[in-house]
């Protein structure tokens, strides 16, 4: 059945769900306070780099299913409302709700009776039980539906997720019915469930995914005392079905604008609780100590030793957003690399695929020629696992290094064809790999 879909926030999640909803045959009005996106978005401007969110917008301007605005008053007469607003971290921990608890007594004075608000945003456990008290109402019916897609992967996860979850209280209410024939058309599965269950598998996702990650990270270290090396280890860890292959890959850290914020938030929750969530402690930690392990090597690279110093060295990165397929820089773990460097002394020229400048750190030159980062370098970092950078010309890059050596944090490059250009290669958890 084809619903009238509200949906609050064109970021990420919600104008991804906006596009997607309406290519699955919904009519979608989507809200941003944002005067320009809002601008932009309605000429079909997308200004996030999503592979196939474009088309999608324009099909759904094209055929009138899709309309972006700023006026909230819009939603009037709407089925189903998304609440797709940031909750970034709020300072002490707990993610600040201070958008969604001003926008949703807003919605309480407007939207018809029956509407159904739904949680996608990702939110303590709790908030949707608070929400009837913050709309002010008891004829809107509260649904935690939270959102499990990739940047770089948003349009794809979200027609194809793994799984769907719908919580309510009671489990499978009217309500939850109702959102989860939304996702019919996906064929994932869906888990109808209680809104504090919900909200909770959310954060444990991204928390499992973290601690999964930092495990990886420190047998990555180990790898490198023992000589043995992380690829090997990970392709055998990732053969056991009940481990699995994704997330294996070692790097400098995670970041994004999402796992470091909930597995915070998540701890944080623990501690109000009194349970000890040590583990998850541990995989911030780590986390934490990455950046500093890169640094060390570079110094190694550099200067033979661990401990030498970087003042006045030319450092070439590759890689400054998050991770490929994206020019996010939330919480990026290279630009935290990137800014030890600079405290290091070091002087830094950059290249990123995605970003075109940094605001917030004019230490870093950014340069849109991926050869430049080379010029007189005494060594390259590898930081973001861009494919494209397999395919420079490396040869060229060492013509251009003072010093041809490459400390490759992804593992992203071969380290035989970087030797063949004459370059030594580092990687993380293996045995480096000298020019021949
Ligand atoms: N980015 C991601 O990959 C994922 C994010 N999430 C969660 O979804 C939520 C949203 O995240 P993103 O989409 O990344 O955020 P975002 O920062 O990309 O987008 C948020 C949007 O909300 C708009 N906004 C702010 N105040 C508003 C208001 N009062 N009324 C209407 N619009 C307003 C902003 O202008 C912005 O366009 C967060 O809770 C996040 O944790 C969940 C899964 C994936
Ligand atoms: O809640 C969210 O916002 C989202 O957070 C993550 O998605 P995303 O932030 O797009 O990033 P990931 O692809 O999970 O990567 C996170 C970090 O881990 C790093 N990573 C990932 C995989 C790997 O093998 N090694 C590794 O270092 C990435 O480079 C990146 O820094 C989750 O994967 C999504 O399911 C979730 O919906």
């Amino acid at each position: 059945m084809a619903e009238h879909i509200g949906i609050v926030g064109a970021g990420y999640v919600g104008l991804t769900s906006a596009a997607c909803f309406a290519r699955l045959g919904h009519r979608v009005t989507c809200v941003d306070t944002d005067e320009s996106k809002v601008d932009e978005l309605g000429r079909g401007v997308v200004s996030i780099a999503e592979p196939g969110l474009d088309e999608l917008v324009a099909q759904g301007l094209g055929d009138g299913t899709l309309t972006f605005t700023t006026a909230q008053a819009e939603l009037y007469g709407a089925d189903v409302v998304l609440l797709c607003l940031p909750t970034p971290p709020g300072g002490d921990g707990r993610p600040d709700l201070g958008v969604l608890e001003r926008v949703v007594p807003q919605l309480g004075r407007l939207l018809r009776p029956g509407c159904v608000v739904v949680t996608k945003s990702t939110v303590p456990v709790g908030t949707a039980a608070r929400l009837p008290g913050l709309l002010g109402r008891d004829d809107l019916p509260v649904v935690s539906n939270p959102e499990f897609l990739r940047e770089s992967h948003a349009v794809e996860d979200f027609l194809h997720p793994d799984r769907v979850v719908v919580g309510t209280d009671p489990p499978g209410s009217a309500a939850a019915r109702r959102i989860a024939a939304l996702y019919e058309p996906t064929g994932a599965p869906v888990v109808l469930t209680d809104a504090a269950s919900a909200e909770l598998a959310k954060y444990a996702s991204n928390a499992f995914l973290a601690v999964k990650l930092s495990y990886v990270n420190v047998l990555a270290e180990l790898c490198e005392r023992f000589g043995a090396d992380i690829r090997e280890v990970a392709r055998t860890m990732g053969l056991d079905a009940r481990i699995g292959p994704e997330f294996l890959a070692p790097g400098p850290g995670w970041g994004g604008s999402c796992l470091p914020k909930d597995t915070t938030a998540l701890l944080h929750a623990a501690d109000s609780a009194g349970v000890d969530f040590g583990i998850l402690r541990d995989a911030v930690r780590v986390n934490a100590r990455q950046r500093a392990r890169v640094v060390r090597a570079v110094r190694q690279a550099v200067t033979g030793s661990a401990a030498g110093s970087l003042a006045g060295a030319r450092i070439g990165l590759l890689g400054l957003a998050f991770k490929a397929g994206t020019g996010d820089l939330r919480d990026s773990p290279a630009l935290a690399v990137a800014a030890e460097l600079d405290r290091a002394g070091a002087e830094l020229t950059a290249h990123d695929p995605a970003v075109g400048d940094l605001p917030g750190l004019a230490a870093v030159q950014v340069v849109d020629d991926p050869y430049l980062v080379a010029k007189d370098a005494a060594a390259l970092v590898v930081l973001t696992e861009w494919p494209d950078f397999r395919d420079l010309d490396w040869s060229r890059l060492a013509a251009a290094a003072a010093r041809a050596v490459v400390v490759d944090t992804r593992n992203l490059l071969d380290p035989d064809a970087l030797a063949e250009a004459g370059f030594t290669h580092i990687g993380v958890g293996t045995h480096p790999r000298r020019q021949s």
